[in-house]
């Protein structure tokens, strides 16, 4: 696992877009593994710039995102699904039958994870990028998944209600299950990028990199995997 430490937010942004972009143009007909959060968002304003400046096209990029909210219809402001079309997907050249996201809108969700399970495997995901809980969840995948988790419909644990309330008017409003893909998905990735800003993600990426691997730190999983990149900020590596 290879771990950067950057000053701040904004250079964790520029070099997570750099490494991004760098695939895109080496291989456009890329598939990339996309995550949600605030900490993406300045990855995704990177890339809508250097597309804009005409140095990247999508239009051959497939995409996966990790997860999507259960109790949300996907025209809600905080589905994962507008997320990603008001930070990415709208302002770029991706085509939409090359955009993949769980749907758990007016579904049976395990029908749909069993659907997304079998999209995704059939293509190989060439660069994953994460986020991370605070508890150690990556997508959402709680404290406690199996690594051998395929695509499944989860509980969130309520530390993960809690930090994701910000988003919402109340904490009443925040969905109590999403669809996920597994960990199992995740570590199919060529390669695999995981982002934290900030010193409340210290203590998280503190154990993803020093503790020992466990499920009840799933992104301890990583570690499995050879070809990981880790970029924190200072403020989130204060623990290493
Ligand atoms: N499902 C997402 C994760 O993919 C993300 O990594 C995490 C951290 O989000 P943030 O970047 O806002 O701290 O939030 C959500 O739970």
């Amino acid at each position: 696992m290879k771990v950067i430490t950057v000053r701040d937010y904004n250079e964790l942004s520029a070099k997570a877009g750099q490494l991004i972009t760098d695939l895109i143009r080496s291989k456009p007909d890329c598939t990339l593994g996309l995550a949600t959060g605030g900490t993406p968002l300045g990855t995704y304003q990177y890339l809508v710039e250097r597309y804009r400046a005409g140095d990247i096209t999508l239009k051959d990029v497939q995409t996966f995102n990790l997860d999507e909210y259960c109790e949300l219809p996907r025209s809600h402001e905080q589905s994962y699904y507008r997320f990603m079309q008001d930070n990415l997907f709208l302002h770029v050249d991706l085509r939409p039958e090359n955009v993949h996201i769980p749907c758990t809108e007016d579904c049976d969700p395990q029908v749909q994870c069993d659907e997304y399970n079998r999209l995704l495997n059939s293509a190989t995901v060439d660069l994953q990028l994460l986020g991370i809980g605070s508890n150690g969840h990556i997508g959402f995948c709680e404290p406690g998944t199996s690594f051998d988790q395929e695509t499944f419909l989860t509980s969130l644990s309520e530390e993960t209600r809690l930090d994701n309330q910000r988003f919402f008017s109340s904490l009443d409003e925040v969905p109590h299950s999403a669809i996920t893909m597994g960990i199992a998905n995740i570590l199919r990735a060529r390669s695999i990028l995981l982002i934290a800003s900030g010193k409340g993600k210290a203590r998280c990426i503190a154990d993803l990199v020093n503790g020992p691997i466990t499920e009840q730190v799933p992104a301890t999983a990583l570690r499995l995997h050879d070809n990981v990149t880790v970029i924190v900020d200072e403020a989130a590596a204060a623990l290493l």
